[in-house]
C-alpha cells in the first residue's frame, strides 16, 4: 500500500494557489479550456518575454539584474523560431544603439502578426531557411554570417543572442571537413531512430564550430547577453539549441555511447569519425579560457513553466481553482493518457478515491515525467476540494510526449494524446459537470497538421460511434488528425494559427464536481 506524504512545499508553481473558493462562470468548460491554453500562448510571445525581461534605464540595458552599458555598441544574433518576434521587441528597446543584426529564421514566416516585425530599414539581417525544421543552405549562410559578425566584435561590444526552438536547425556550421548533408543525415538517422532531444543535440554539438559554446568562444572577448526561450524540458541551457553560447561538458563517452545505442557507429562518415577523433572537439572552451565564461550570461526569458503559471492565472479568472501538476510531462501518449485519466477520476470522485487509483498514480507519474512529489501535491489539493467544497478544478501540465508511430495517417502528438485521453474518461460524467482534456502545442502546428491539439471528454467515444468512426482503426493508424477532423465538423480540434513562439506543449484537464 502507498501513503501520501503530505509536506509543506515552497514549489515556486505553488505560490498562486490560494485556499479560497473561485467565483462561478457562465462559460462552457470547452470555452474556458480554449481560454485557458490562449492564455498560456499568449504568454510566452516573443515580444512579450523580451518585454519582461529586457529593462532600458537611459543608456543602460538592465537584464536579470545585470547592467549593460550602451554605447552605440550592440549587435544582436538570432536563431529560432521565435527570434523575429524576439528581436523587433529588443530594436524597440534598444533600437538606437543598435549596429548591426543577423538573424536566422524559419521560412514561411508569418508576417501578417505586425508586432513581431522589425522596422523598416533596419540593420538586422534576416536569413530565412530550415523550412521544414532541417538545415540548409541558406540556414548554414546564416550561421556563416553569424560567426562572422561574432569574431569581428571588441571588448567594447555587447552581442545579443536570441535563442528559441528550431534553433540548431537553423545555425549549422559543420566542422570541416564534415559536410552539411553528412550531418544532416547523422541527424536525421539518429531522429528516425527515435532518439531524444537531449540526445541528438549532444551529437550535433560535437559537430559544429558554433554549438556548445562555439559562438559564444568567437564572440570574445565581447560581452555575450543570450535571452532563451526554453523548448526543452527542465530548461537545460546546454541543450536548447545546442547551446550556443553554454560551455560544452560533454565528453566522448557521451557522444559515442549515443551513437553506439542507435547503431550508427560502424556506419558514420570519414569526416565525422576524424572529427570526434580529434582531441579539441571536446572542449570548445579550454580550461586557461575559463574567463571567457565570465563574459557570458545565458538567462531563460521564457518556458513552459511560464506558460503554466499565466494559463493558472488564466483558470482562475474563469472560475477554477488551478492546479500545476509539471511542467515536464514525457514519455509514451499511451501512459501520459492514462494518468490523466486517473486524475481525472480522482479530481471527479465525490467519496474519498479508492486507494488503488492512488497507488497506480505513483507508479505512473516517474514513468511519464511526474515527480511523485508532484502527484502528492496534486492529489492533496484535489482532495483538499473534496472536503472543502470546491466546486472546479484546473489541472494544468506541460511538456512533450512521444508516440511511436506504427501507421501513416495525418496527427500529432496533442491530437493522439486527447484522443487517448477521450477514451480514459469514458464512462465518467460529461461536461458540464464531467472532465475536459485539451492538449495543444505552444507553436500552434501538432505535427505536420494544422491543429495545435484537440480537446475531448467523456462522449468521445459514443460520439465518434454514432458518427461511423471507428475509434481504433485511426489511433493504429496515428491517424488523429483525420479522425478529429471528421468528428462533429472538426470541433473538437484547437486550431489557433502558428503562434510565433514555441515552449512545448499544454496540457488542460478541468474537472466540476457539480454543477455550478
Ligand atoms: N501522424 C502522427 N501522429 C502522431 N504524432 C505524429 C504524427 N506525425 C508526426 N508525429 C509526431 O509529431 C512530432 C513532430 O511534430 P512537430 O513538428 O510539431 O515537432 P516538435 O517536436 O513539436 O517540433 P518543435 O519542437 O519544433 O515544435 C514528432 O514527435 C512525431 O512523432
Ligand atoms: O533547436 C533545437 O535544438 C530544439 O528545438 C531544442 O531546443
Amino acid at each position: 500500500t502507498y501513503k501520501i506524504l503530505i509536506v509543506t512545499s515552497s514549489h515556486p508553481l505553488l505560490t498562486f494557489v490560494r485556499r479560497r473558493k473561485p467565483t462561478l462562470c457562465k462559460m462552457s468548460m470547452d470555452s474556458r479550456a480554449r481560454k485557458v491554453f490562449a492564455a498560456a500562448v499568449e504568454a510566452v510571445q516573443p515580444d512579450t518575454v523580451v518585454r519582461h525581461s529586457v529593462e532600458r534605464k537611459e543608456d543602460s540595458a538592465i537584464i536579470d539584474g545585470h547592467k549593460f552599458p550602451l554605447k552605440h555598441n550592440l549587435h544582436i544574433v538570432g536563431f529560432g523560431k521565435a527570434v523575429l518576434g524576439m528581436a523587433a521587441e529588443t530594436e524597440r528597446i534598444l533600437g538606437d544603439h543598435l549596429v548591426k543584426g543577423v538573424i536566422s529564421h524559419n521560412k514561411n514566416s508569418h508576417f501578417h502578426h505586425s508586432h513581431l516585425l522589425l522596422k523598416d530599414n533596419n540593420c538586422i539581417k534576416v536569413i530565412e531557411g530550415a523550412k521544414h525544421n532541417l538545415p540548409d543552405a541558406n540556414a548554414q549562410m546564416a550561421a556563416e554570417k553569424i560567426k562572422h559578425l561574432a569574431s569581428e566584435l571588441t571588448e567594447k561590444d555587447l552581442l545579443l543572442v536570441l535563442i528559441s526552438g528550431g534553433g540548431s536547425a537553423l545555425l549549422p556550421a559543420p566542422i570541416p571537413p564534415i559536410s552539411l548533408q553528412e550531418k544532416l543525415d547523422v541527424t536525421r538517422r539518429l531522429a528516425a531512430a527515435g532518439a531524444t532531444i537531449q540526445q541528438l543535440n549532444t551529437v550535433r554539438l560535437a559537430l559544429s564550430l558554433l554549438k556548445g559554446g562555439g559562438l559564444a568562444q568567437y564572440a570574445h572577448p565581447a560581452q555575450v547577453v543570450a535571452l532563451i526561450l526554453s523548448d526543452v524540458i527542465g530548461d537545460p541551457l546546454d541543450l536548447i539549441a545546442s547551446g550556443p553560447t553554454v560551455q560544452n561538458e560533454v565528453g566522448p563517452e557521451d557522444v559515442l555511447l549515443v551513437l553506439e545505442q542507435y547503431k550508427l557507429l560502424n556506419s558514420l562518415p570519414s569526416s565525422v569519425k576524424d572529427v570526434l577523433g580529434r582531441p579539441g572537439t571536446w572542449c570548445k572552451v579550454s580550461e586557461d579560457e575559463t574567463d571567457k565564461a565570465e563574459h557570458v550570461l545565458n538567462v531563460v526569458i521564457g518556458s513552459n513553466s511560464v506558460a503554466l503559471k499565466h494559463a493558472g492565472l488564466c483558470a482562475r479568472e474563469l472560475g477554477f481553482r488551478p492546479v500545476i501538476l509539471s511542467p515536464g510531462v514525457c514519455g509514451d501518449v499511451r501512459l501520459v493518457s492514462r494518468l490523466y485519466g486517473l486524475l481525472a477520476r480522482f479530481a471527479c470522485s465525490r467519496e474519498e478515491p479508492s486507494p488503488d487509483i492512488s497507488a497506480e498514480l505513483l507508479r505512473l507519474g516517474p514513468e511519464v515525467g511526474v515527480q511523485t512529489w508532484d502527484l502528492c501535491r496534486t492529489m492533496q489539493v484535489l482532495g483538499e476540494g473534496r472536503t472543502e467544497g470546491w466546486g472546479a478544478t484546473c489541472l494544468l501540465a506541460g511538456g512533450e510526449p512521444t508516440v511511436k508511430l506504427t501507421g501513416k495517417g495525418r496527427g500529432g502528438r496533442n491530437q493522439e494524446l486527447a484522443l487517448q485521453v477521450g477514451l480514459e474518461l469514458r464512462g465518467l460524467e460529461p461536461p458540464p459537470i464531467g472532465p475536459v482534456f485539451l492538449s495543444g502545442g505552444t507553436d500552434g502546428q501538432d505535427g505536420p497538421t494544422e491543429a495545435a491539439g484537440a480537446i475531448t471528454d467523456a462522449r468521445l467515444y459514443e460520439e465518434a460511434q454514432a458518427q461511423g468512426l471507428d475509434v481504433d482503426h485511426f489511433l493504429i493508424n496515428n491517424d488523429s488528425y483525420t479522425f478529429f477532423s471528421q468528428l462533429s465538423a472538426g470541433q473538437h480540434l484547437v486550431v489557433p494559427g502558428l503562434t510565433c513562439t514555441n515552449v512545448m506543449d499544454v496540457h488542460v484537464l478541468s474537472t466540476q464536481s457539480e454543477l455550478q
